[in-house]
């Protein structure tokens, strides 16, 4: 991984992380008419499902050398208009121009040529094809040919030039942690040599370390005269690398701005279409000294004897860097994965080990790192998901369970405001936050002793991000013990009592009070004694 990258100045008054009067929205100003040499200009699309009305007349356009950024809640359009523009969305109407060219409309092939390269949350890898395998596919154009020795040679230089030494080539792309298999998907865009790369959501499970490898990424591509689609919840990252972005509500643009002249409460209002809220809680007061769940001496594969204790109604994060631990520790806690500890307690209960199914008994609940994989039945309906665990573990039958249920359903969907057609929607249709709230939704209202938290604002809208903080806040008021791994720094700080800080393995650090910075938690994430910062202004991350 390369040294962090300074972040380049920001007018005063961008991003901040604000708990300042809310603001009404500011009103919509129309769209701003294209130069003449834009790479891009797309105008009145228009995307239906049936009687979905997903993207409803979006024009904006991109500059060469721009970062665009596209930003809105949990469904507003951004993905639908990010896959028209990757040829896997057939637009309903209106016209996308690169590079002064039409698009064909619905065409990977036509976007490709086009000089169009996306990177995805939603990964697009094959997991049980290797690293090299991966990038030897038609996005990785400049990797032809399926010869074992070659496509590992090509990978393994590709890897180097883009500074992923870690990465191995011969790896099966499934046995990566998420935030490696996104790291190759972004090289696999990159590989293309785009002339505008989109990535949606692309950062949303790395690290501050792997942001600032992208952003440096970014920089070399625009200062060769690329263009990159920026979508992403964080506002942050927004303010270090968009030079204008696009804000989309209801599948309309609601409004443009330009760097350095907005902040965090203006965005959220423009995004909402009503005022802004204070943005991060305070973890609640504890009223008990009760211990929901220790472990001495945790083993498991990826963990090296970690010993913790978890307070009922404590808000306990997990920093450090995806890799060393943190996944492998919330996977073998719930019996995801086999460990052995001396000592393990579950509300004060002695277990030699658990299974899932023992772990839902025993009072535990999981939001897992890929939801997509392990969280999400995608075929399944919302309210089937929402129940999924409550279905194997006490082996009720479906359909009246499902029934007898709807109102709990409905007032999960309500709390978390699942967008969605209602619970027998198809999870699979649901936007990727949508989804993400669902995994989180399940174990709500469930007399929960602990739950096990995989970055669960991963891909979630500011505002949800808000409503899911409030749950977590209240959870713990109601004596749940909240185990947090979170690749958002900010969020560790400010709503956690305590934060452990993983390190190859280990517990490295253990930040409380006033040691509890963000530059602590990422200093002991590197190994570091001292303290180092990523920016260079504290206030960004405190
Ligand atoms: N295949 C589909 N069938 C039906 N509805 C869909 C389909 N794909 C998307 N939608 C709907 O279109 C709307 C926009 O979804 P989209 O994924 O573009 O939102 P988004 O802004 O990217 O959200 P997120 O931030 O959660 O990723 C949502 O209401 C979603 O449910």
């Amino acid at each position: 991984m390369s040294t962090p990258t300074p972040a380049p100045p920001i007018a005063t008054g961008a991003s901040t992380t604000s708990a300042s009067a809310p603001q009404t929205a500011p009103p919509a100003a129309p769209p701003a008419a294209p130069p003449a040499d834009a790479l891009l200009v797309a105008t009145d699309l228009v995307k239906s499902y049936g009687p979905v009305k997903a993207v409803q007349g979006v024009t904006f356009h991109c500059n060469p050398g721009e970062v665009l950024a596209l930003v809105g809640e949990n469904g507003a359009g951004k993905s639908t208009v990010a896959k028209m523009l990757a040829g896997a969305v057939t637009p309903t109407s209106g016209t996308i121009i690169v590079g002064g060219e039409p698009l064909a409309s619905g065409s990977v092939k036509q976007s490709r040529l086009s000089g169009v390269r996306c990177a995805f949350q939603e990964l697009a890898l094959v997991p049980d094809w290797t690293v090299a395998e991966n990038l030897s596919l038609p996005d990785g154009a400049p990797l032809r040919g399926f010869s074992q020795k070659k496509s590992v040679a090509a990978a393994s230089a590709l890897l180097k030039a883009f500074d992923l030494p870690h990465i191995d080539p011969r790896a099966a792309v499934g046995t990566l942690s998420l935030a490696d298999r996104q790291l190759v998907e972004i090289a696999r865009a990159l590989a293309g040599k785009p002339r505008l790369l989109i990535l949606d959501e692309a950062s949303s499970a790395l690290t501050p370390p792997g942001v600032q490898w992208l952003f440096t990424r970014i920089r070399e591509l625009t200062a060769a005269g690329g263009s990159v689609i920026y979508v992403s919840h964080r506002l942050g990252e927004i303010a270090e690398i968009a030079d204008r972005g696009t804000v989309l509500r209801d599948g309309q643009v609601a409004g443009e701005f330009v760097r350095g002249g907005w902040t965090d409460d203006e965005l959220i209002s423009l995004m909402a279409g009503r005022e802004a809220e204070r943005f991060f809680p305070d973890p609640p007061e504890r009223t008990t000294d009760a211990v929901a769940l220790s472990v001495t001496e945790l083993r498991s594969d990826g963990l090296d004897g970690v010993s913790l204790s978890l307070g009922a109604g404590e808000i306990l994060g997990i920093g450090g860097l995806q890799g060393h631990g943190q996944a492998e520790l919330l996977r073998a806690l719930f019996g995801a994965a086999p460990a052995v500890a001396k000592e393990w307690t579950i509300a004060g209960r002695r277990i030699k080990s658990t299974t899932p199914v023992r772990s839902v008994r025993h009072g535990l609940g999981y939001v897992p790192e890929d939801r997509k994989r392990e969280g999400l039945a995608l075929e399944m309906s919302v309210g089937e998901n929402l129940l999924a665990p409550w279905l194997k573990a006490y082996q009720l039958g479906g359909r009246p369970r499902l029934a007898m249920e709807r109102g709990w359903i409905d007032g999960i969907l309500s709390a978390l405001s699942v967008r969605t057609r209602g619970s027998n929607e198809l999870a699979g249709s649901l936007s990727g936050g949508n989804q993400q709230k669902l995994v989180f939704g399940r174990w709500m209202d469930r007399s929960r002793t602990v739950i096990l938290l995989h970055d669960p604002t991963r891909g979630i809208d500011v505002r949800a991000k808000q409503e899911l903080y409030g749950a977590i806040v209240d959870l713990a008021k109601q004596g749940v013990g909240i185990l947090w791994f979170s690749t958002e720094v900010e969020e560790l700080v400010h709503v956690c009592h305590r934060v452990v800080v993983l390190y190859q393995g280990k517990v490295a650090d253990e930040l409380t009070g006033a040691r509890l910075t963000a530059d602590a938690i990422v200093g002991a994430a590197v190994g570091s004694t001292g303290s180092i910062s990523l920016t260079t202004d504290e206030e960004d991350l405190r």
